[in-house]
This record gives structure tokens, C-alpha cells and sequence, in this order.
């Protein structure tokens, strides 16, 4: 085999004046072959050092790679001990103390050994001998191919250029060729480095060669993926300049303009509404913009919504009225029990629709606990006039926009809930139940209440204003009809335009009624049951309102007597499965505590006993009224007033002034004068994990404390309310109805009252007065004998107040019963 005959470059030569001992250069993230020269960035205070040292004298370092790149200050330990001798060709001083250090790799070398004494590393070195090559067939073709692959590979990539090729013609050694073509390639570190170690030539061609072709597969790929992608876009950008071409020539050939058969039909279908003229020239506007949008545009899809729901609201559609009193009253009597006020109140609401066109500034509002039929009552009124319905909920909404809608040109954007409301009705004159007004929220978007006065406005709902129609809409012969669990806690400008008509709980008797005549009879059908198949017993009914209801509607008993029904549809398909036939069930006690499990709520009733401390209060929230245990206890300890239960600040509060009522009149309740100064009172009302406030409990924990202290027997069958001033004097509370009838679901017999709340009575319905005593009082004293058992105080002469507050002496004492 032929030696091949090496033609030496200058660099290729023997190093005369290579010195044993060179300066170490770590590097980084790279290897540096002989037989090239390379710019490295020199910013470690050891490397600049070795640097310096090397420059001032024969300029030569040896470059070794490190084992590990994060390492900042290497030792001889992490670093590879094959390297390149190289020289040191220009220093450049850059800013920030870094340099850069044009080298040139000379020649493989080994580190024989390193030394640390220097503030730089040194090595003792021993060059690799210059050999001389045998050119096999093997060498030859893995040469030809790392050629060829290279020049293919510097022709495609853009990053490498075309000059390197020239670099070809200096090196005619074929390990200096490799390492001129390995120096450009993307090898890792530790590729590089493998190729610098391997001392067969072969193997280094094969390493390199290897790399190359999965370079150029790669190239190909993405190449491919290019022309694809640049096709792709000439494509869509032909079809668009195709699209223009084309509606630039209908133009011209069409005047109408909408020979595009979609903007065709738009326009047919908006000619026949019957569009008021502003809508109609809107509308036309928008088609025209329409027109002369590109439909690749954003804008003509905004516009295409727009037109939409120009189309799809019901422009002049008006439902037919059915005005006939007698009707609507068969309707309201059909689907719900009680409520004769509620219904004779919309009745003559009715009769005045026959005379009158429209109604002005009539807003019904039903307000009442939750599940005690508002929102049904309302179904019905719209059925029975027959008039379509739409409901929405206001609960938490606190966007102007949500009501109004948001501007056209907001990406998204929709109409606000009113008209989307009137789209969904299908009728200009529908009946909107807006429900939960008086959880209407209101933040920094904007106080939406604004908008939804504006709606219920008679002088202003002809005109309504959404943001994104941006025309007027006419809301007038819209029936609304708005429902509040608390009228108080409705917006006062909106309380204004509104008739409320309170809706009350329900006692258990109407529960059960509501349950036999109109619940089940619902659910069994819709459960696919027959009233022969099932039969729900009275006491059947009464357990599950009082073990698994709390509440003064019936929406929590409609879900139980579904759940009743669900379970004996279980039963009824098992049986025919069985191939048996369906018996009939009777739902009794039993079956209640079977189908619906343990009982949710303990019915417990109040003690029948007379008990020292402790008073029956009435409270009354969004959810109903109940009996509030007002207990006072008596401690060893000095002026201090426990207060438990969580109360709010008012009840707190009164609670204080309960206090301050008892002790300015110690001599009048037969007390020592310094009993506060020898006891701690602790009030507590249970249930302690649900929020109470207000001060209607005011005047029983005044007489709690009364009986406490004088240890005197409170009767178990009263309850009072009323809040209660320093002086003793009883003002009127809210939610009399409510605290009624609570006090009637427990049976008690006698409840005392604020004087001020009788007049309220007239408006409480008969029923729920039934068989109760109602005392209206002034002042507090006036219910010691209605309250205590023995009520003899030093002070008070039987019930008159002959204490020291003036104010209280001059009031009429009389019971009113
Ligand atoms: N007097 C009644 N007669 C017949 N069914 C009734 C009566 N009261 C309530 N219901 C029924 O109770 C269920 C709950 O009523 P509805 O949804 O109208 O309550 P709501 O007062 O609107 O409650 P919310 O305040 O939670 O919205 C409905 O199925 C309704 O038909």
C-alpha cells in the first residue's frame, strides 16, 4: 500500500521551539483542533492571566476542554488532559476586562502532568508525533463522501459561507481536513472531543461523516416544511387577490351590489321587517359596509354579527293579549294554593290592562322568602295572558355591560341581557321576570342598577338604549315583572317605580296542601308515576317538611318529594324487570325515613317548662322567620358582658343597651345596686355558627336579664320582639309577618310586640293571627306581666314603670291586645 505523499503546509512542520511547560487554557463549551484558528472570549481572571504570561513570552497555551462547562474555576480535575498546543496570534482588549484572543491549534498534546502555582494552571506537555497517513480505498471513499456531504451541506445551510469551501484547497493532510470540516459542524463538546482523542483516522472520518448525514436529513425536513409553507401562503394570498378581483368586477357589472348570494338574502330578509326608519338605515348602512369589506377581513364578520341580530330580534311581532279576568283568574287558581292577595292584586292589575293600553309606571315586584313561588307566580301571569316569558337572573351582576351590552367594535362583544332576552321571547311584548333584584351588585365596571332603571322606566324604556345595537329599542309594551327576597335591600330609586307585593312563608298546614294539591300531582308526572301507583300520606308529607325542610317556601319539600318519586320509579322498573307487577306504594312515615335516610333537622320544639334566664325572641331573615332562645347566664367575676352567638354589631349593641336598662333601674327591679360589680353576665343565642343581627332581640335580652337577676320565671309559651332604648321605651321592628308565623309553626301562645308594629296586623292574612295573643306594648315594663310568672318589682307598680326615666313615665301604659 502507498504512502500518501504529504504536502506540508507551513503549519505542518516540526515545532522547533516547543517548550515543555505552556500556560493551560480551560475552555468552556468548545474544542479547538489543530489547523485552525479560532477567536475565543477571555473574561476569567486566572485564563486573562495565562494569557498575559503566554504573549510576553513564545505565545504558547495549550487549550484543553472542561469536563464539567458550569465549573468556573477548573483544576486539573476537570479538565480533559488531551488538548491542542496552540499560539497565540492577536490579543484584543474588549470593555468590561474581557479579551479576545485570536489562537491558533497547532498540534495534538497531552498534559502530562499540571501545576497549580501560578494563579493559572501549567502543563508539563508531550506532543502528539506527527504521523504520517496510509491511504486505504476505505480512507479514500470516507473521505470523497465527508467531502461531498460537506460541500452539500455548506450549500444548503444558509449560516455557513460558501467561502469555507474554499479552505478545501489549503489542506491537502487529510486529518488537517477533518479537523477543518469538524471546527465548522455542530458537534457537542464531547463529539468534538472524542474526535480529537481517537487515534485512528478512519474512525474520526466515520464520527464526523456520521454527524453530517443526520445534519442534511434534517436540512432536507425543514426545507421541505419551508416550500410547503411558503406554497401555503401564495395559495391564500392568490385567493384573496382572486376574491377581490372578483367583487371589484360584480361591482361593476351588478348596481345593486349583492349579486353575492349571502348579502342577497340579508338584504331580502331585512326588506321584509318591519324596521322602524333609524334601525332601517342602520341596518342598510352596515350591509353597505358589508359590501365593501373583504370577507378575510375581522371587520366583516363584526358587521355580519350586527346584521344577525338585526334579523334574528322580533321587530313588530307582538303576542296577542288575553285579558279576560276570569281566565287569568282560573289560571293563577290552577297552579298555585293561598296567595289571595298576591292574585287579587294582579287581577286588578289585569282589569286596569283592559281599560288602558298600557300601563305607566307600574313595576310589579314580588317579594318574600325563597320558594315561596315568586318567580311561578310570574310564569303564570304570562301564561294566562298569554304572553311569552323570559326570565333573568340579576343576582350578583355588577356590569352596566351585562344589562346594556358592550360596544360593537370590542372584540366579542353582544348585546346586553334585555335584548338578548327579547331575542329569545320572539315577541316585542313578552313578560321579563327579573329576578333577585335585590342582589344587584354594582363595582367599578360601572353601577348597572343605572341601566336596569332605565328599563323599568316607562318614560324612557321606548327609547332603550343597548350599546351594541346602538339604536333605540322600544321596551314600552314589555310587562316586567321583578322578584327580591328583601324589598329593603332594592336600590331606592328602582324600590320607587316598583308595586311590591310580599309573598310570606308558608305554615306546615299550607305546606302540605301546597304538597297534595299542586307538588305532587307535578312531580308524579314528570317521574312518569300515576296517582294510583302512589300514594303520599298526610303524616308522610309533615315528616319531611319538619325533618328534612327549614324553610319558608317549598323549594327544599319539592326536592325531597322528587327524591320520593325518583326512589319509587326505581322500584316500579326493578318490580317489572322481575317480571312481577307494579304494586302501589303507599308513602308513609316509614317509607320517608327509608327513601330519604336520616332526618336532616331535629323538629325541635320548645320546652314546655318555665325556665329562669331565657326568652323566647322572634327573628326574621331573607330565608323566614324563627324562634331565637335569648339566654342570659350568671357568673362570679366583675363588670364584664359576654357576648356569644355570632352577632352582629347592632345586636351587639342592643345587647348593651339591655344591659344599661337594667342596672339604671336596680332599685326599681329590687337589685343591689352593685350587683354588676360582683357578676359576669354571659349572653349566648344559639345557633352559634349562624350570623344573627339587628336590634329587634333587644327587649328580650333585657328581660332575660330581668328574670336572671331577680330569678323570676319566664313563661315557655310567649315571645318577644322589639328593639329597646337606654330608658327602656319599645320601637317597632321589621318582618312582623314572618316572626308570625314562626311563632304559630311553633304553637306559642302569646307574642308581644312593638305598639308601633300594630297597625301591620291589618296587612298579615288572617290565618297566621289565628289562635295567637298579640300584645303591642310601649314600654318594656308593660310586658312583665304577659312574661313573668310572678312579676312583683319593687319598682314597678304591678306593670307600670314608676322608675326614674321621665320619658317613660309620661307614656300610656295599656296592653294592646
Ligand atoms: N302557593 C303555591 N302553590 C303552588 N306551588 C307553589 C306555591 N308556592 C311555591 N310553589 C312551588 O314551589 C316551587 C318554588 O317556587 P319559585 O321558584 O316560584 O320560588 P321563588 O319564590 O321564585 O324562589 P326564589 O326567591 O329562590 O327565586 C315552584 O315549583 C312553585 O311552583
Amino acid at each position: 500500500m502507498k504512502k500518501h505523499k504529504q504536502k506540508k503546509s507551513p503549519r505542518d512542520q516540526q515545532i522547533p521551539d516547543a517548550p515543555e511547560q505552556v500556560p493551560v487554557i480551560p475552555l468552556r463549551d468548545t474544542v479547538i483542533f489543530p489547523n485552525t484558528m479560532f477567536p475565543i472570549l477571555v473574561g476569567r481572571k486566572a485564563t486573562i492571566e495565562a494569557v498575559n504570561t503566554a504573549v510576553e513570552g513564545n505565545k504558547y497555551v495549550l487549550l484543553c476542554a472542561q469536563t464539567d462547562p458550569e465549573e468556573e474555576h477548573p483544576g486539573p480535575d476537570s479538565l480533559h488532559r488531551k488538548g491542542t498546543l496552540a499560539q497565540i496570534i492577536q490579543v484584543l482588549h474588549l470593555p468590561n476586562d474581557l479579551l479576545k484572543v485570536l489562537i491558533s491549534g497547532i498540534r495534538i498534546a497531552e498534559a502530562d502532568s499540571f501545576d497549580e502555582q501560578e494563579s493559572y494552571l501549567t502543563a508539563k506537555i508531550s506532543l502528539q508525533e506527527a504521523k504520517s497517513v496510509t491511504m486505504t480505498a476505505r480512507l479514500k471513499a470516507l473521505i470523497r463522501k465527508t467531502k461531498e456531504g460537506f460541500e452539500r451541506l455548506v450549500i444548503l445551510n444558509q449560516n455557513l459561507p460558501e467561502e469555507v469551501l474554499l479552505g478545501f484547497e489549503q489542506n491537502y493532510n487529510p486529518e488537517n481536513l477533518l479537523y477543518f470540516m469538524a471546527s465548522y459542524l455542530d458537534l457537542d463538546i464531547d463529539e468534538k472531543q472524542q474526535i480529537l482523542e481517537d487515534p485512528d483516522i478512519e474512525n474520526k472520518y466515520r464520527k464526523v461523516l456520521t454527524h453530517l448525514t443526520g445534519e442534511l436529513e434534517l436540512l432536507a425536513v425543514s426545507n421541505e416544511i419551508n416550500e410547503k409553507v411558503q406554497d401555503e401562503i401564495q395559495e391564500t394570498q392568490r385567493k384573496f387577490y382572486i376574491q377581490e378581483q372578483i367583487k371589484i368586477l360584480q361591482d361593476e357589472l351588478d348596481e345593486d351590489g349583492y349579486s353575492d348570494p349571502e348579502l342577497a338574502r340579508i338584504k331580502e330578509e331585512l326588506d321584509k321587517l318591519a324596521l322602524p326608519d333609524a334601525a332601517r338605515a342602520k341596518a342598510n348602512e352596515e350591509l353597505e359596509r358589508l359590501k365593501k369589506t373583504p370577507a378575510m377581513s375581522p371587520d366583516y364578520s363584526v358587521s355580519r354579527n350586527y346584521l344577525d341580530w338585526i334579523l334574528a330580534l322580533p321587530w313588530g311581532k307582538y303576542s296577542e293579549d288575553r285579558l279576560d279576568i276570569t281566565a287569568v283568574h282560573g289560571a293563577l287558581e290552577k297552579d298555585h294554593f293561598g296567595l289571595e292577595k298576591p292574585k287579587e292584586r294582579i287581577l286588578e292589575y289585569i282589569a286596569v290592562l283592559n281599560l288602558v293600553n298600557k300601563i305607566k309606571g307600574q313595576i310589579l315586584c314580588f317579594e318574600g322568602p325563597p320558594g315561596t313561588g315568586k318567580t311561578s307566580l310570574a310564569k303564570s301571569i304570562a301564561d294566562a295572558m298569554n304572553r311569552q316569558m323570559v326570565r333573568i337572573s340579576l343576582g350578583g351582576v355588577s356590569d352596566e355591560a351585562e344589562i346594556r351590552g358592550h360596544r360593537k367594535t370590542y372584540i366579542g362583544s353582544m348585546p346586553g341581557r334585555i335584548i338578548q332576552a327579547i331575542k329569545k321571547a320572539g315577541t316585542m311584548n313578552p313578560v321579563i321576570i327579573l329576578d333577585e333584584i335585590d342582589k344587584l351588585g354594582k363595582d367599578m365596571r360601572g353601577d348597572p342598577s343605572s341601566a336596569v332603571l332605565e328599563v323599568l322606566d316607562p318614560e324612557q324604556n321606548d327609547t332603550f338604549n343597548d350599546h351594541y345595537m346602538d339604536l333605540d329599542f322600544d321596551l314600552s309594551q314589555v310587562m316586567f315583572i321583578t322578584t327580591a327576597n328583601v324589598a329593603g335591600h332594592i336600590q331606592p330609586a328602582l324600590l320607587d317605580r316598583m308595586e311590591v307585593i310580599s309573598l310570606h312563608g308558608y305554615l306546615e298546614h299550607d305546606k302540605v296542601e301546597i304538597a297534595k294539591r299542586h307538588l305532587i300531582p307535578r312531580l308524579l308526572s314528570s317521574h312518569g308515576l300515576t296517582p294510583s301507583r302512589v300514594k303520599f300520606k298526610d303524616d308522610a308529607i309533615r315528616t319531611v317538611i319538619r325533618s328534612y325542610t327549614a324553610e319558608a317556601g317549598v323549594r327544599v319539600l319539592e326536592q325531597n318529594l322528587a327524591s320520593l318519586c325518583r326512589k319509587v320509579a326505581k322500584l316500579t322498573v326493578k318490580q317489572k324487570k322481575d317480571g312481577k307487577k307494579p304494586s302501589q306504594i303507599t308513602i308513609n312515615e316509614k317509607r320517608v325515613r327509608e327513601f330519604l335516610g336520616v332526618p336532616k333537622y331535629k323538629d325541635r320544639s320548645l320546652e314546655k317548662k318555665d325556665k329562669v334566664g331565657s326568652v323566647n325572641g322572634l327573628a326574621w331573615t331573607s330565608t323566614g322567620g324563627s324562634i331565637l332562645q335569648l339566654d342570659v347566664a350568671r357568673m362570679f367575676g366583675k363588670n364584664k358582658l359576654i357576648l356569644t352567638g355570632k352577632l352582629g354589631d347592632v345586636m351587639k349593641e342592643s345587647a348593651q343597651a339591655a344591659l344599661t336598662y337594667v342596672r339604671s333601674h336596680t332599685s326599681d327591679l329590687g337589685l343591689s345596686e352593685d350587683f354588676f360589680e360582683k357578676n359576669e353576665l354571659h349572653v349566648h343565642i344559639p345557633e352559634g355558627a349562624i350570623p344573627k343581627d339587628g336590634p329587634s332581640a333587644g327587649m328580650g335580652i333585657a328581660l332575660a336579664m330581668i328574670s336572671l337577676l331577680t330569678d323570676t320565671s319566664v313563661r315557655h309559651d310567649v315571645a318577644v320582639t322589639g328593639e329597646i332604648t337606654l330608658r327602656g321605651e319599645v320601637y317597632a321592628v321589621g318582618g312582623l309577618n314572618e316572626k308570625l308565623l314562626a311563632a304559630r309553626r311553633k304553637n306559642l301562645s302569646r307574642v308581644i310586640i312593638p305598639k308601633e308594629n300594630l297597625p301591620d296586623l291589618e296587612e298579615i292574612p288572617s290565618k297566621v293571627t289565628e289562635g295567637l295573643k298579640i300584645t303591642g306594648i310601649d314600654h318594656i315594663s308593660e310586658s312583665f306581666p304577659f312574661v313573668f310568672r310572678s312579676s312583683v318589682f319593687p319598682g314597678f307598680d304591678g306593670q307600670k314603670d314608676t322608675g326614674n326615666t321621665t320619658a317613660a313615665a309620661g307614656r300610656k301604659k295599656t296592653a294592646g291586645e
